[in-house]
């Protein structure tokens, strides 16, 4: 499969999933979420049209509140206003029809985010002294049971070959999705899931549904506003997660908040004012890390999902139950009827847009 007609992974990774978070996301959270590309910049385009591109997503907010479902009309017509915007996709010239297809995929995906109707939302997130990033967290929008799908907050998988990762990965910098499968090798998990924090008591998983493709299922009752968490696995933040910083881990003394663990900082970190700015560097967390330096989930289940069900704990992550959780009420919260965890409409997804369909890993 060459380039000709298929995506290559490190388009998707240096240029898809950056380009539509810059695209999606940044404008309305108004600073730079996680990138891939270090060097990217955010595209004086998107800089300039930050305010149409507000516009764009409030009007779509607004329209897809008032029909009350995921509108696949609605998404296509913003899509088409995000396209007009003058240079906005030029860094896409040179895309076949299946990759621009991919890339309005992509922008429905990320477009849930802002869909009233699709049971979560992003938020800032200013927990994590690892996030080298400001950083995002999803949060649920209405109530969620046990055992649903929250099926319209989707995730991609993108195989990290030895030579991309060489190229592409800097430990501790945009090393923040990178998952290790004994059957797929590593892989880095892109699309809306990959704003899923890690709790040692999770309240959802990630359960993928092909090769390049997962979805999210709940694994306890989640009210409206409650923080979506999954389990990243056992060594994600070092031996025993001794620097993780999950809220779970600070009402028990464990990880970051373990005794004599001066490893890590206690509490979040500052940042720049400055809309768009990065964490300054300085206030990083050093890593208490697996050996070679890389976060990574080992795990040795034959089939994909059972890769991801290894990163959940088989008991109880941890003995002791946590505080349990003030629940706020949401002003967002929307009734159980409206709520997309019990009807969905999905969006106009492009016939050519085979998520079953490997990805090619050329450049
Ligand atoms: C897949 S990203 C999750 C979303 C992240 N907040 C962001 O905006 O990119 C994983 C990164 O989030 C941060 N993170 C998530 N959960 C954490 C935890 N329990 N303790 C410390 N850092 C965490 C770490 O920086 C990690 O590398």
């Amino acid at each position: 499969m060459g380039p000709s007609n298929s995506i290559s992974g490190r388009v998707l990774i240096l240029n898809l999933d950056d380009a539509v978070t810059s695209i999606i996301v940044d404008p309305l959270l108004e600073f730079r979420t996680h990138k891939m590309d270090l060097q990217w910049i955010r595209k004086k385009t998107v800089e300039e049209n930050a305010q149409t591109i507000r516009g764009i997503i409030h009007d779509f907010q607004i329209t897809v509140g008032h029909v009350g479902s995921c509108d696949p009309d609605i998404y296509r017509s913003t899509y088409e206003k995000i396209k007009n915007i003058k240079g906005i996709f030029d860094d896409f010239g040179n895309f076949s029809d299946e990759e621009k297809e991919r890339l309005r995929y992509h922008i429905y995906l990320f477009l849930k985010m802002w869909d009233p109707n699709s049971g979560y939302t992003i938020r800032e997130c200013l927990r994590y002294s690892s996030d080298t990033y400001r950083g995002g967290a999803l949060y649920a929008t209405c109530d969620f049971k046990k055992g649903e799908w929250i099926s319209e907050l989707k995730g991609c998988i993108a195989p990290l070959p030895p030579e991309i990762y060489a190229e592409l990965i800097v430990v501790g910098r945009n090393d923040y999705s990178i998952q290790l499968s004994s059957r797929n090798g590593q892989q880095l998990w892109l699309g809306p899931a990959a704003f899923l924090n890690h709790d040692c008591r999770p309240n959802c998983k990630i359960v993928p549904t092909g090769p390049h493709s997962a979805q999210v299922l709940v694994l306890e009752d989640i009210k409206a506003n409650e923080e979506l968490l999954i389990y990243y696995g056992e060594r994600f933040f070092g031996e025993d997660n001794i620097a993780c910083e999950c809220r779970t881990c600070e009402s028990i003394g464990a990880g970051a908040f373990s005794n004599g663990n001066t490893a890590v900082r206690r509490s979040p970190v500052k940042f720049n004012s400055g809309n768009f700015s990065l964490r300054m560097t300085g206030n990083r967390r050093r890593r208490a890390d697996n050996k070679d330096g890389r976060k990574s989930t080992i795990v040795n289940e034959e089939t994909a999902e059972a890769d991801a069900n290894e990163n959940i704990p088989k008991s109880e992550p941890i003995d002791e139950p946590p505080k349990r959780r003030k629940r706020r009420r949401s002003s967002l919260a929307f009734d159980q009827s409206s709520c997309p965890g019990v009807v969905h409409r999905e969006p106009e997804i492009p016939s050519s847009y085979d998520l079953e369909r490997p990805l090619s890993t050329e450049s």
